[in-house]
C-alpha cells in the first residue's frame, strides 16, 4: 500500500492503493512506519510523499466510515510527519482532496504538478476535514479563503493554491525529479517555521466579522444542512484557540457530523451516484461487458421548451445537433432563444464568449426530417402522444442509417409500443430528460424488451459525456421518476381533508424540497396536469366533472380542475394555488383567501368533513406513498436497485440529498415503522391502490434473509 526506497539520500513514500489512492488502514500504516524509517536511517537526508498512479490520496477511505475504524488514525499519521527530524515534502498530483490534503498540510512542503487540484470536499459528505484541515489551512491562506474553500468544498488548481500559499511551488513535467530538485534547493533550512501547529493565523483578529458574514451567507445557501455551518465553527476555533484545543474542537465537531444522519446520507449518496452508472440487464449484459457506440451527431426532434434543453446539452459538449421542427417560425425562435440562453451562460462565466460560438457553429436548424439520413442518434422531444411519436419513428426508421439510434423523450409511453412501428426496435430506447434540460442533472434513460446492450450502453454513455447523471430504467407507464411521484396525488386528498396547500408546501419545504408541490404546480402550470387528466379520461371512455371523487373504483380530486375552470392556470396566468402579484412581475406566491373558499366550498359539496393534519401525517402521506411505489418497482424490475430510484429523486426532483432519496429515507426511519404506516394508510384509503403494500417491502420487514441481496440489503444499514 505505500511502497519505500532510497534514492538520492530520498526516502521516497509512494502511495499505491487505486483508483484514488484512499488513505485505508494500511496505507496509513505504511505511511507512519515509512516516515518513522525514514527519521531512523542515517542515509536518508529528506522524505517525499507521492501517489502512485493517477493521484496523491483524494481522502480518507470512506468506505471505513461505516464500519469501527482502526488506528493510526489520520492525525496521528499527520503529527508523526510534521515532527519527523527530515523535511518531508508532499509530491502533488491528480486530485490531492480531504485527508490527502491534510497529510500535505502535515508536511513541511507542498510541490505540486501543473495539473493537480487540490480541496477539501468533505462537506460534500456531510463532514469537515476531521485531521486538522480546518484548523492548518487558516493558518496558510488566512481565514476568508479557508472559509470559502472548506465551506463549499471546491477544488483549487495549483495555480490558484500557489497564489493562495497552500502549495510552495508548482511544477511541469516528472514530478517526482522536480520535487527533488526542489527539496534540495531547501535542504539545510530550519523546520521549525515550516510546522503549521507552531504558526498563527495572520488575520485572527477579524475572526468575529469573518464569521458573522460567512455564517449568513451560508445559512441562506444551505437551509437544513448541518455541516458547513460546523466548518465554519472549527475555522473560527483555529483562530480564537490554542492550536491543540482548537485540534480537540475539530475533532468534538467531526464526530457528531460523523455519528449524525445527514452525513450518513451524503456518504450513501456517494456511494449511490456511481453504483447508479453500473447496470445490468436480465438478459446478462451489463455496463462491464457491453461497449458504447461513439456518438459524433445527432439530431432533436420538435424545438419546443424540451427540444431546445436537449440541443443545448449536445451542442455543449460538441456534438453536431439537427434541430428538426416543421413550424419554421417556432424553429426560428427556438434558435434565437438557444442562442439567448448561451449568452447567459457567458455573462454567469459558465463559458466564454468563444465556447458559445463553437456551440452554436455546430448547431443547424431543419424543416423536414429527410436530413437526418447520417446522423448517429435521434431524440424525438414532441408532444407526448403515442400516435404522433409513431409516426415519427416510423419515419426514421426508413430514413436514418441503420446503425442510428432512436430515442424517445417521453416521460411516460412505452418504449415498446414505440419502438413495435420500426423494423430495429434493438435502436430504440428512451432518453428522458428533465426541464429545464440544460440545467437539470439527471437523464433517465429506458430500455424495451427488445433494446440491445449496445443502445443502451450508449444512451449511458452519452449521458455522462453530456455531464449527466444517468440512471437505467426499464420500460413502464412513467418509468421511475413519474410512476412513483405519488406526491401531488396525496398532497390535494390532504387539501380535501383539511389541510391548506401553503400547510403542505411548508411542510414539505421544512424537510428540505426546495419548493413545495403546490408551489410547482404553480410555475408548471395548472392546464398541463389538467389536459394529462383529460388524455387519460378519454382512453378510459369517461368524462371528467368537478364533482368527481372516483375513476374506475379509484379516487380521485378535482381540486385541480376546478382551478383550472376558473382560468387559475398557475404563474403565468398570476393565479393557481396561489396569487402573484404581476404587476410587479413577482414569482413569489401570495396565499389566497379565494383559494380556501374553493377548497371550503369543495369539500361541502362532496360531503367530506375537513380535519386537523399533522405535518407528520403530511410527511407520511407524501413520502411513503412514493417509497411503497418505489419497492413495486423494485420488486418488478424496473428500476434495478435501490440507490436508482434515490438518484432519480435527487437529480430528477431536488429530493435533499442529505437525506438520501425516498429509499434511503424509508431506511432511515425503519422499514417495519413505514411498513405498518403503509398498512394503516391502506386501511384508511381502500381506493387509492397506491397504498396496497409491495409485497417486497412485506417480505423485506417480516423475511428478510429471502431478499435477494442486491435488491436493498447490502446498499443501506437498514433499521428493520
Ligand atoms: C477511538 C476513536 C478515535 C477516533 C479518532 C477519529 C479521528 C478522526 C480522523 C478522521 C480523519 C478523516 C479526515 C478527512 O478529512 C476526511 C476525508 O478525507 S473524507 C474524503 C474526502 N475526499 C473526497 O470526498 C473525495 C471523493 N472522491 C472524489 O471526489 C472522486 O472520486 C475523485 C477523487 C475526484 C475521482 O473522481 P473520478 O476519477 O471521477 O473517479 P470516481 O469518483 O468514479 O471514483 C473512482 C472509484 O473510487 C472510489 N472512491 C473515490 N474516492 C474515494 C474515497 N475517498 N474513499 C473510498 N472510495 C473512493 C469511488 O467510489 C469509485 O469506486 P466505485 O464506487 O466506482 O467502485
Amino acid at each position: 500500500m505505500v511502497d519505500y526506497r532510497v534514492e538520492d539520500q530520498f526516502a521516497i513514500l509512494e502511495i499505491n492503493n487505486p483508483p484514488v489512492n484512499a488513505l485505508s488502514l494500511h496505507v496509513r500504516e505504511g505511511l507512519l512506519n515509512g516516515v518513522l524509517r525514514a527519521s531512523a536511517d542515517n542515509n536518508v537526508k529528506a522524505i517525499i510523499l507521492i501517489g502512485k498512479g493517477k493521484t496523491f490520496p483524494s481522502g480518507a477511505d470512506i468506505k471505513e466510515f461505516s464500519r469501527p475504524g482502526k488506528a493510526p488514525w489520520l492525525p496521528e499519521v499527520g503529527h508523526t510527519i510534521e515532527s519527523s527530524n527530515k523535511p518531508v515534502f508532499s509530491a502533488l498530483h491528480g486530485t490531492a482532496l480531504g485527508g490527502g490534503l491534510e497529510i500535505a498540510l502535515f508536511s513541511h512542503y507542498r510541490i505540486a504538478e501543473k495539473t493537480a487540484k487540490v480541496g477539501f470536499p468533505e462537506v460534500h459528505l456531510g463532514l469537515l476535514p476531521g485531521a486538522e484541515g480546518t484548523i492548518r489551512l487558516p493558518r496558510l491562506t488566512g481565514l476568508v479563503i479557508a472559509m470559502e474553500m472548506i465551506t463549499s468544498g471546491r477544488q483549487v488548481s495549483a495555480k490558484e493554491a500557489l497564489k493562495f500559499g497552500i502549495v510552495d511551488k508548482v511544477v511541469e513535467g516528472n514530478l517526482l525529479k522536480e520535487t527533488k530538485a526542489f527539496a534540495k534547493s531547501v535542504l539545510g533550512q530550519p523546520l521549525e517555521p515550516r510546522k503549521l501547529s507552531l504558526c498563527g493565523v495572520k488575520d485572527a483578529d477579524q475572526v468575529d466579522k469573518y464569521y458573522e458574514a460567512a455564517l449568513k451567507e451560508l445559512l441562506k445557501k444551505y437551509r437544513g444542512v448541518i455541516a458547513p455551518v460546523s466548518c465554519l465553527k472549527s475555522i473560527r476555533g483555529s483562530a480564537q484557540l490554542p492550536y491543540k484545543e482548537a485540534a480537540e474542537l475539530e475533532r468534538t465537531l467531526f464526530s457528531e457530523l460523523m455519528s449524525g444522519a445527514q452525513s450518513a446520507a451524503l456518504r450513501y449518496s456517494f456511494f449511490a451516484e456511481r453504483a447508479a452508472s453500473r447496470w445490468n440487464l436480465p438478459n446478462g449484459a451489463s455496463s462491464a461487458n457491453s461497449k458504447p457506440l461513439t456518438i459524433k451527431s445527432a439530431a432533436v426532434i420538435g424545438a419546443g421548451t424540451m427540444g431546445s434543453g436537449i440541443a443545448i446539452c449536445l451542442i455543449r459538449s460538441g456534438i453536431p445537433v439537427i434541430l428538426v421542427e416543421q413550424n419554421e417560425k417556432m424553429l426560428e425562435n427556438a434558435l434565437r432563444n438557444i442562442g439567448y440562453i448561451l449568452q447567459g451562460s457567458v455573462k454567469l462565466g459558465r463559458m466564454t464568449v468563444d465556447q458559445r460560438s463553437d456551440c452554436l457553429r455546430i448547431l443547424q436548424g431543419a424543416a423536414s426530417i429527410e436530413k437526418l439520413k447520417d446522423v448517429d442518434i435521434v431524440i424525438e422531444a414532441v408532444y407526448e402522444n403515442l400516435k404522433l411519436k409513431q409516426e415519427i419513428f416510423e419515419k426514421l426508421d426508413k430514413i436514418c442509417k441503420p446503425t442510428a439510434l432512436l430515442c424517445s423523450n417521453t416521460s411516460t409511453l412505452d418504449i415498446d409500443l414505440i419502438a413495435s412501428v420500426t423494423s430495429k426496435p434493438d435502436r430504440v430506447a428512451g432518453t428522458h430528460f428533465f426541464a429545464p434540460a440544460y440545467i437539470m442533472k439527471l437523464l433517465e434513460n429506458i430500455y424495451g424488451s427488445k433494446t440491445s446492450p449496445i443502445t443502451v450502453a450508449t444512451i449511458m454513455d452519452l449521458g455522462k459525456k453530456i455531464g449527466k447523471i444517468s440512471v437505467l430504467s426499464k420500460t413502464c407507464d412513467g418509468f421511475i421518476a413519474n410512476r412513483m411521484n405519488k406526491i401531488g396525488t396525496e398532497a390535494a386528498f390532504l387539501v380535501e381533508e383539511g389541510a391548506l396547500p401553503h400547510d403542505i408546501d411548508q411542510v414539505l419545504e421544512d424537510f428540505g424540497m426546495p419548493m413545495g408541490v403546490f408551489k410547482v404546480s404553480d410555475l408548471s402550470g395548472i392546464d398541463i396536469g389538467w389536459s394529462i387528466r383529460q388524455e387519460m379520461a378519454k382512453k378510459q371512455g369517461i368524462t371528467l366533472t368537478l364533482e368527481t371523487h372516483y375513476v374506475s373504483g379509484e379516487r380521485y380530486s378535482s381540486l385541480a380542475d376546478r382551478l383550472y375552470n376558473l382560468g387559475r392556470l398557475g404563474l403565468k396566468t398570476g393565479k393557481g394555488w396561489y396569487r402573484y402579484n404581476n404587476a410587479s412581475n413577482s414569482r413569489k406566491p401570495i396565499i389566497d383567501p379565494d383559494v380556501t373558499d374553493m377548497i371550503l366550498n369543495h369539500c361541502e359539496k362532496l360531503r367530506i368533513k375537513r380535519r386537523q393534519i399533522s405535518p407528520q401525517e403530511i410527511i407520511e402521506r407524501c413520502l411513503y406513498a412514493t417509497v411503497n411505489e418505489g419497492f413495486k418497482i423494485l420488486e418488478e424490475g424496473v428500476a434495478e436497485k435501490p440507490e436508482d430510484i434515490d438518484i432519480v429523486w435527487q437529480y430528477g426532483f431536488s429530493f435533499p440529498r442529505y437525506r438520501g432519496g425516498p429509499m434511503f429515507y424509508a431506511s432511515q426511519v425503519g422499514l417495519k415503522k413505514v411498513y405498518e404506516r403503509i398498512c394503516y394508510y391502506h386501511e384508511s384509503f381502500p381506493y387509492s391502490k397506491h397504498w396496497l403494500p409491495s409485497d417486497l417491502l412485506k417480505k423485506l420487514v417480516s423475511h428478510p434473509n429471502e431478499v435477494p441481496i442486491n435488491l436493498w440489503m447490502n446498499y443501506t444499514n437498514s433499521k428493520l
